[in-house]
């Protein structure tokens, strides 16, 4: 639809009234970037479809593209000299370059000084051969002999002759003289200056006389002296980075036509922190996903590898302005990261605390509270590693209770047994019942908290949800943050009789306990829909991948499409290790090299953990020495023993209903066997090598167990008695 009053073309005049509006700031000539340029763009002959009338309001108000003018501050210093960050790297770089460069040289030395003493050798000749023919005139020689032969007999040959003769005898008494004068200066140096003098005087002509001759000679021979190592790295300029952009084939829809290209524009290359930055304003058309999409063919046009080149965008300026980063060192070559809280320094879970770093060297946080989240990679990419540095973090707020279930059964994580509530190792049947009683505990913790937090007035839980304040030591409702980590978590969910169960309550534990202060993590070395299913993955917010195999693993644990839009962790190398890329703290993903803590470490900061939960009084579960620990290795045929009397008076053929012990189990441990039904009883003591039987009681049949196939079972047998 087009307005009454816009259908005639606006002016320059109102144009500009319309971008400038009022604005103080902004003087008549001042357009900007983003801005219209009106002798840039005339003013369209073309109707203006639907634009609206400037309403006096609007024209009052400064136009919003204003806001986007850009930096218009122009550094004084360069960034080398005004951070101390670059300066040192800077520095560093290139005095080793300056060391090497001397090492490098000085070892060929003897060989640089005989090759340059053969070059004046040659020089000598080339010289010495000059000089006769200028002596000569050997130039003129042709043509000399050319007259001569036309005048022989006459007297103009004879003139000829003397003519050359006397040529030939001036530049002979020339060089007389030369050599004359060489003498008297020699005299004359003697007498002021003395032998000594004269000594140095010579050896100074003679060292520049080696010097020029050893120039002729060079000239001649046309190769260098020194031996220059041939660069395999080319250097970062203008026109390397525009041409392995350009490699991109950024802007172009056709490959043929990429006029885009000719639009690369490099605006700042500089030194930084571990490498060299480069800021670039990519073409009309393509933006910084493009690049990041082609990061392997970017970075084999740069000639480097591609764990040195880090393309990222600059969300403050626009989504074609890319920072490229190029480290000096591949990741696999870095230094390990050191745990930032490894000697002192204390945690709030509320907040973000230092995990690892990122490609630059950066500081990597994360936050634990209100988010759930997935480790995932390969056997031996990290995964245990990193899980012990999210473990240690939360360890060092003394408020957080841990929930560990580590089902690789190395016992990796038992370091944290001391402050842990729960912490347990293996994948026995009795593992894995312990995980489900473990929940259950969680789930009834959590509808406690829910309870307490609904009834908690506004003024005091405005959020509804556990904040740092409701969490305070000392709080009268005994509200903490709880840790729950499940490493290798496909075998539990994969578990035939209570896997589903299992999956079910950490369900629920996800999807209500975030508020409440409940942070689960999981840990898989196989990102499958059977490790995470898709009900629980769609419910953790944070995701570290560490190095994959393929595609769809990787978007198992990163998201769907991760693979597609270049968020790629099956670039990583076997050396790679501990090194991820982590979704969900920022827009976009992030490279994560975690903190490195091997068990030692582990050991100590858990000691310091430990002290202080002591002197506060926190220390809870096993920590506390209130639930049997790890090292009770009783399985599920031992309580069954204990609760099955070998002479049972209503059983008397000694073989029970499953049923029947299911009851039983559940009230002698109830943590690990409430809710249990036969079926399960008899699936955990299948595992341990004891089948079901029939048993006919009270005129039923149903299936049961033998006391005799158990107790048969438990005896050792005489290998095992040796
Ligand atoms: N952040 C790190 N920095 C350097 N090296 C690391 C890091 N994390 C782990 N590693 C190395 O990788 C090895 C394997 O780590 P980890 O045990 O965590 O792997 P994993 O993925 O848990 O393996 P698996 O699945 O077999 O249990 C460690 O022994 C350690 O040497």
């Amino acid at each position: 639809m087009t307005r009454e009053n816009e259908d005639r073309t606006p002016s320059d005049a109102e144009l500009a009234e319309l971008v400038y509006g009022n604005n103080p700031h902004v003087g008549g000539g001042e357009l900007d970037q983003g801005m219209v340029q009106p002798e840039d763009n005339p003013a369209p002959d073309a109707e203006v479809i639907d634009a609206p009338a400037p309403s006096a309001d609007v024209a009052a108000r400064p136009a919003r593209v204003i806001e986007h003018r850009g930096d218009r501050e122009v550094p004084v210093l360069p960034e080398w000299l005004t951070s101390w960050d670059v300066f040192v790297p800077a520095f560093r770089r290139h005095a080793k370059f300056l060391a090497t460069w001397s090492a490098h040289h000085g070892v060929r030395s003897p060989l640089y000084t005989t090759r340059f003493l053969g070059r004046a050798a040659l020089g000598l000749g080339i010289c010495t051969k000059a000089l006769a023919r200028w002596v000569l005139d050997s130039e003129n020689k042709a043509k000399r002999a050319a007259l001569i032969a036309g005048a022989k007999g006459t007297t103009e040959y004879k003139t000829l002759r003397k003519e050359h003769a006397d040529g030939v005898r001036a530049r002979l008494g020339g060089l007389a003289a030369g050599g004359v004068l060489l003498g008297v200066a020699g005299a004359t140096i003697n007498a002021q200056a003395g032998p000594d003098g004269l000594t140095v005087a010579t050896m100074a002509a003679g060292a520049a006389a080696v010097t020029g001759l050893g120039i002729v000679g060079t000239r001649r021979v046309a190769a260098p002296i020194a031996e220059t190592r041939r660069e395999e790295v080319p250097p970062l300029t203008v026109d390397t980075v525009t041409d392995a952009l350009m490699t991109l084939g950024l802007s172009g829809q056709r490959s043929e036509v990429r006029k885009g290209n000719a639009e690369i524009k490099i605006l700042r290359i500089f030194s930084t922190t571990g490498g060299v930055e480069i800021h670039v304003d990519l073409p009309p058309g393509a933006t910084v996903a493009d690049v990041i999409k082609n990061k392997e063919k970017l970075a084999g046009a740069l000639r480097r590898p591609q764990d040195c080149v880090w393309p990222e965008g600059n969300a403050k300026a626009h989504p074609s302005r890319l920072n490229l980063y190029i480290a000096d060192k591949a990741l696999s070559e870095r230094d390990l990261v050191r745990f930032a809280y490894r000697n002192k320094g204390a945690v709030n879970v509320f907040e973000d605390f230092v995990i690892g770093e990122d490609q630059r060297g950066r500081p990597v946080s994360t936050c634990l509270m209100y988010n759930n989240g997935v480790v995932g990679g390969l056997p031996g990419a990290g995964k245990t590693f990193l899980l012990r540095v999210l473990m240690l973090g939360a360890a060092l707020d003394p408020r957080t209770e841990l929930h560990i279930h580590e089902f690789k059964g190395t016992g990796d994580l038992m370091p944290l047994e001391p402050i842990s509530h729960v912490c347990r190792s293996g994948s026995d049947e009795d593992d894995y019942a312990a995980l489900l009683a473990d929940l259950n505990a969680i789930t009834a913790e959590m509808n406690r908290r829910s309870k307490i937090i609904r009834d908690l007035p506004i003024s005091v839980s405005a959020e509804k949800k556990l904040t740092d304040d409701l969490a305070a030591v000392g709080n009268p409702h005994g509200l903490r943050p709880l840790l729950l980590v499940i490493d290798e978590s496909q075998l539990p969910f994969g578990h035939k009789v209570i896997g589903k169960e299992i999956v079910e309550k950490v369900e629920n534990i996800l999807r209500l306990g975030r508020a409440l202060g409940i942070m689960v993590w999981l840990a898989t070395q196989r990102p499958s829909a059977e490790a995470i299913p898709a009900r629980i993955s769609a419910l953790l917010s944070l995701r570290i991948c560490l190095r994959v195999g393929d595609q769809v693993t990787n978007d198992m644990v990163l998201g769907t499409s991760a693979y597609q839009a270049g968020r790629r962790a099956t670039v990583f190398s076997q050396e790679d290790k501990g090194t991820a890329l982590m979704l969900g703290e920022k827009a976009d993903t992030q490279l994560l090299r975690s903190a490195y803590v091997d068990g030692i470490l582990t050991e100590q900061v858990v000691a310091r953990a430990r002290a202080e939960r002591e002197a506060k009084g926190l220390l809870s579960g096993v920590a506390a020495g209130e639930e049997p620990g790890d090292d009770d290795y009783a399985t599920v045929l031992d309580h069954l023993i204990a609760v099955w009397p070998e002479n049972d008076p209503e059983w008397p053929n000694g073989k029970v209903w499953a049923d029947d012990l299911a009851e039983r189990l559940a009230g002698h441990i109830p943590a690990l066997y409430e809710g249990w039904d036969g079926s399960q009883v008899l699936a955990a003591a299948k595992r341990h090598g004891v089948t079901y039987v029939q048993v006919k009681h009270h005129g039923q049949n149903k299936r049961g167990l033998a006391r005799t196939d158990i107790t048969r079972e438990l005896t050792p047998t005489t290998d095992e008695e040796d």
